[in-house]
Parts: C-alpha cells; structure tokens; sequence
C-alpha cells in the first residue's frame, strides 16, 4: 500500500509506471523558458533533488520509469499557428513573439531549453517520449506504451503540476489509468495556491496525492520481481 491522500491506495510495482514531466530547462534551470516568461522557479532544484531520489527506488522495486519532454520541432511546426489556441495560449510562443532575439530558442528540439536538466538522465530501461500539448496522452505513444506493458498505475512527478503533470494524470483518469502524484517532486507554473488547487483538484476528482518519503518507505526495500 503506498500512503496517500484521500486514502492509502494498493500498488503493484509491476504494474507501475513513474512518469517524469518535463524536466528540462526550459521548466527547471534559471535561463530557462518559464523564468524569462516570468514565472519563479526556485522550487524546482528542489524537486530535482526529490526525484533523483525517486528513480533508483522506482527502478529498484521494477517500476517502469518514463521521462517526457514538451515541445515542438525548431520551425514550430508542431506548435501550430494562429489557428491553434495553443499558439494564442503557450507562454512559451507568447514569449518568443514579445522577445525576437529568443525566437528559435524556447522549446525547440536540438536546443538547450528542450535538454533534460543534467541532474536527471534517464538510464537503459526506461522510456523518453515527446510530446508538443500539455497532455502526455494527446497525440503520444504513451498509452500504447503502457497498455503493452499492462501498466495501470502512474506515478506522477515532474513540472508543472498545474499544467502538464494534472492535465496528463486527467486524461490518464479518462482513459482507467490510476494517477497518484508525489506533491514534493512537483512544482506549479504560477503563484502558490495554483499548487494547492491543483493538488486539491487531484485528491478529489481524478487520482491521489502521496510524497516522497511515503513513496521510499513503500518501495525502498523491494527486490525487482521476475
Ligand atoms: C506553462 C507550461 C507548463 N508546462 C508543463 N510542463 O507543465 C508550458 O509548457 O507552457
């Protein structure tokens, strides 16, 4: 049983899978997108270090590991244009227009703001998926992925919790995945209580919220099973 909120929740590290939002600089290192859009981002060395902590037990107890990145190909192609809300909603996109000297350099493929942070690497074993919406379902090779692995469990860590980490943990609950996030392995995009509320918006309506620690005394003694 891992430890959670509403209530403690049975999981099988086999079929688990840790799903690492986002950890790159553009979300987690200074110079990064969200900081020149504005947005603070000192929790996130923070949440780096609480998921170098998570990995080994993950991978330990035989729990799949998937790391994602966001973003879209270096022409923006994959961003879409005026015709996409998501050219009029991306802070990133939004950026980049305010700021000419940046265009190119935000979320593109093949630059440093798209590179995972160095402090979280992924090892053989696990999965790395991309995807170009904030959802990690739309459009990606997640569900196949898991379904092939008969995956039912997700367990959340990453930035941002109000953003990528809820909107895939939503879809994840659309489609009968179990979705638990580790609250001190994330970070929100925005003032403080937009962690809250979507931690709240968790709880409740689509999955649990757990911690690191819980999840380390949980998994922390397992031996991979066959
Ligand atoms: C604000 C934002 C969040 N992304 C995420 N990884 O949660 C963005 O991509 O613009």
């Amino acid at each position: 049983m891992l430890p959670a909120r509403p209530e403690p929740i049975p999981v099988d590290p086999r079929s688990t899978a840790v799903i690492v939002i986002d950890m790159q600089n553009a979300y987690a290192s200074p110079g990064g997108y969200l900081d020149l859009a504005g947005f603070d981002i000192s929790g996130a060395a923070a949440v780096i270090e609480q998921i170098q902590a998570v990995l080994p037990v993950a991978r330990a107890a035989g729990m799949q590991v998937i790391f994602f990145q966001n973003g879209w190909d270096d022409q923006y192609v994959e961003a879409g244009g005026p015709g996409s809300p998501n050219w009029w909603k991306s802070n990133a996109l939004k950026t980049m227009r305010a700021r000419p000297e940046l265009q190119g350099k935000l979320l593109a493929r093949g630059q440093w703001d798209y590179e995972l942070v160095d402090a979280l690497r992924p090892e053989p074993g696990d999965i790395c998926l991309h995807k170009t919406r904030y959802s990690g379902f739309f459009n990606s090779q997640l569900d196949s992925v898991l379904r092939a692995r008969g995956i039912r469990h997700l367990v959340f860590v990453g930035i941002a919790t109000n953003v990528c980490v809820e909107s895939t943990l939503r879809d994840g609950f659309m489609l009968e995945y179990f979705g638990t996030v580790l609250e001190d392995a994330t970070h929100q995009a925005g003032p403080d209580f937009v962690q809250k509320a979507a931690l709240f918006n968790i709880e409740t309506f689509f999955g649990w919220v757990s911690t690191v620690a819980d999840f380390k005394g949980a998994f922390g003694q397992l031996a991979p099973t066959a």
